[in-house]
């Protein structure tokens, strides 16, 4: 692992009962990029980028961020790390405020532990203050501010989309696994939503891995493409390589 690689993984294998979903995948990503992950339906991107998060177990394998092992963390021990992932279907509470929502995204807060609580009132109160103003700048940044009050559950597929994205930033990671964000986008969304990732990606170097089947939306976002094909990373290039690539055309493009 050099200096510039943030994510590693080798050799991974994942198994449900006699389904080998990940087979022998190995990528590397390199810090500050926005890396892609194609491939057909059932090609084991979901399970692998579950692997990495800590929600599927490594029969095989290895994977490492930031220079330390997380093969065997729990999900939320990788997102301490600032491994961050967000889900297929859009995840958010839908009978609570878009802004509840920012609030309930898991931050480390003094607050949290019941003595701390119950002994530093004051300082878990401006803690709260805190996470309130960073809640409404990052949904101001996104357009949603006027949407605060807004029960989660009645915003647009796209709205929601930025609501995961908004709140998946409230953990201030170093690294976000997107899974699939355009899916339930229509519309001037789309731009938006790629404009967004375009704009943290500059503005504050986070490094990102994109499952996503629009093919546009990834020649747009990404510097590098993985392929990956029954369970293996087959090769990665810029979309543009990858195009011309007959294996890739042959097992997913055509
Ligand atoms: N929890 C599970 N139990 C059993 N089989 C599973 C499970 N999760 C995934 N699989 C199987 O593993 C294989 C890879 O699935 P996975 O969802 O990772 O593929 P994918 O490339 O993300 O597909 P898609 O593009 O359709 O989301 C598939 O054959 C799938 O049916």
């Amino acid at each position: 692992m050099d200096n510039d690689t943030i994510l590693e993984c080798h050799d991974v294998v994942c198994t449900f009962g006699g389904v080998r979903a990940v087979n022998e995948a190995s990528l590397s990503i390199e810090r500050g990029t926005i890396t892609g992950l194609i491939g057909p339906n059932g090609a084991g991107k979901s399970t692998l980028v579950n692997a990495i998060s800590g929600h599927v177990r490594l029969d095989h394998g290895y994977v490492a961020f930031d220079g330390q092992p997380i093969t065997r963390l729990r999900p939320h021990q990788v997102a301490e790390r600032g491994l961050v992932r967000t889900f297929q279907l859009a995840s958010e509470f839908p009978n609570m405020t878009v802004l509840e929502n920012m609030m309930t995204a898991p931050h480390r807060q003094a607050g949290e532990n019941f003595f701390s609580a119950v002994f530093s009132k004051g300082r878990w109160q401006r803690e709260e203050e805190r996470h309130l103003i960073e809640a409404r700048t990052l949904l101001a940044s996104f357009g949603l501010q006027a949407k605060e009050e807004e029960y989660a559950g009645n915003l647009s597929g796209g709205q929601k989309r930025l609501l995961e994205l908004a709140r998946a930033l409230m953990t201030r990671p170093t690294m976000l696994l997107l899974d699939e964000p355009m899916a339930g986008v229509s519309g001037p969304l789309i731009d938006a939503l790629a404009d967004h990732i375009l704009r943290l990606n500059r503005e504050t170097g986070l490094t990102f891995l994109i499952i996503e089947h629009d093919l546009g939306f990834m020649e747009k976002v990404c510097d590098r493409v993985n392929v990956m094909v029954n369970g293996s990373v087959l090769t990665h290039g810029t979309m543009k390589e990858l195009r011309e690539d007959e294996r890739v055309v042959e097992a997913y493009l055509s």
